[in-house]
This record gives structure tokens, sequence and C-alpha cells, in this order.
């Protein structure tokens, strides 16, 4: 995934992004972090072909142009969207099936995913009958079960207590090891972002500029609950704080 110098504006006067360039290798973990309305959703709904860009530079996604619906991109929201009179196993299937396979496929595919995230034996269940982690769960054997090379991921923990979303950061870094997609997220944690990134890109107040983009060096595979024991996971941290400080109000007024 590669955006080339985008400058953006929705009503062609105010900017909203400004010369950002950003590139997301196969495989690579890389968190947006930045103040509230700097831009991250834009540039999620950017790399999934949501939002069209008039403005100058480039976007570009498995190495083509962003669109609607292409099978390139899965994209997972803070709140699990699942729909409420499929089960769990449905839910988990319907992005595939959307995309054309076979319910049987999408439902061999989504079982093996449902298993992976700690749901094996609650594929018949409606949400209404799941914990809010349980649907996170879900929603998250929903993104990997299509499968796509680039995950875009806005705030995807968000709304979860503290135990839970710790307990959700461990399961995407298993399944980010285990199936070594390229992945864009947002969070507004930035222990989260060290956590679960291998590099986190700062974002200035808007418009949104990149102001840092700082390479997370902590070996993998890791575990939430040991990186709050490493005084290099609490350097990154204090890092980050910094550089998102300098770009509060650095564009403002
Ligand atoms: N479709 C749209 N039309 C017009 N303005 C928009 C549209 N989408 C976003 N904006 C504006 O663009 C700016 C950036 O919004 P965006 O949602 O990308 O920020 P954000 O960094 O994700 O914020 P937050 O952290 O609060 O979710 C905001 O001022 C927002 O009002």
């Amino acid at each position: 995934m590669a955006i080339d110098r985008l400058h953006l504006s929705f009503d062609g006067r105010t900017p909203v992004l400004s010369d950002v360039s950003l590139q997301v290798s196969d495989g690579e973990f890389v968190s947006l972090v930045g103040p509230s309305g700097c831009g991250k959703t834009t540039l999620l709904n950017l790399c999934a072909g949501l939002v069209q860009h008039s403005g100058t530079g480039s976007v570009c996604v498995a190495g083509e142009a962003p669109r609607e619906g292409s099978p390139k991109v899965a994209y997972m929201l803070a709140r699990d969207s699942l729909l409420p009179w499929r089960t769990a196993l449905d839910n988990a299937a319907f992005g595939l099936q959307v995309r054309g396979a076979s319910p049987e496929q999408a439902r061999a595919r989504a079982r093996a995913m449902l298993a992976e995230v700690g749901l094996a034996g609650c594929e018949d269940a409606l949400p209404k009958a799941l914990s809010h982690g349980m649907r996170q769960r879900t929603a998250l054997a929903r993104t990997f079960t299509m499968d796509s090379p680039l995950l875009l991921m806005d705030e995807p923990f968000g709304a979860l207590d503290a135990q839970t979303k710790l307990q959700l950061q461990d399961l995407l870094l298993r399944l980010c090891q285990q199936h070594r997609h390229s992945v864009l997220f947002i969070t507004h944690d930035l222990a989260e972002a060290v956590a679960v990134s291998d590099r986190v890109v700062v974002m200035s107040s808007r418009p949104g500029r990149i102001v840092a983009d700082v390479r997370i060096d902590l070996p993998r595979p890791r575990s939430i609950r040991e990186l709050q024991k490493d005084p290099h996971f609490h350097e990154l941290y204090a890092q980050l704080w910094a550089h998102l400080e300098s770009g509060w109000g650095k564009h403002e007024g």
C-alpha cells in the first residue's frame, strides 16, 4: 500500500490532509495515531475506495487504485457491525460470501477462523447471545476470513473494557503472526500502538500531516503481559507521546 504526497480537501478550500506519504510493506503492521479530526479515518477510507480524492497525490493498494468492494482490502471498525439475524458462523462467513465464495466455502473458512479466535462451539449463537468481546472476536474472524492482503482497522478495540482489550490485542498479535497480512491500524491508545505495530506513524492536528514515523523494534512473537515489563516498551511509548505533543496545535490557529 502506498500513499504519495497526498493533499485532500472535502470542500476544495479547507485542507484535511497535507502532503501525506505513507507506505505499508507486505506483512507489515503500521499504526496511525494523532489527534481527533486529523484525518486518520479519511486515510483508511481512501485506501478502501470509500473516499475519492480529487486533490494532488496518489493512493495505490496492492498495485491498483483503490475501489469500493475490492477483495484486496478488508475493513474492521470499533463497533462490531454484526448482522443480528445471522449466527456467529454466518456473520464470520458474510464478507467472503459477499465477494462471491459459495456458502459452503465461506462457512468452512469461517468455522476455522472462529476456532482461531477462541469461539469454537459458538458457531450457532446469535450476536445478542455473545458478550461484547465475543462479538468483536467474531468481527475479527470475519475480517481474517476474507483473506485480503490489506486489513484496515479503525480502533477495533476502542469500545472494549481494559481487560478484554488486552486479550484481543494478544489475539491480534497471534493472528497477524499466523496470517501475515499488511495492516493499517488506527488507535488512540499509544500502548496498544507500541504493542502491536512494526511502525507507528504520528499525525499532527488538522490538516493532518505526518510528524513522525517510529520503528517499533521490539522482538516478535510478543506477549502483551511481558511487554509491560520491558523498559524499551516504555521508552517507545514516551517517544510517541513527545511526537504527538509536538504535533498538537502545530498547524492550528
Ligand atoms: N465525507 C466527509 N465530508 C466532509 N468532511 C469530512 C468527511 N469525512 C471526514 N471529514 C472531515 O475531515 C476531518 C478528518 O476526519 P477523520 O474522521 O478522518 O478524522 P480522525 O482523525 O479519524 O478523527 P477521530 O480520531 O475523531 O476518529 C474532520 O474535520 C471531518 O469532519
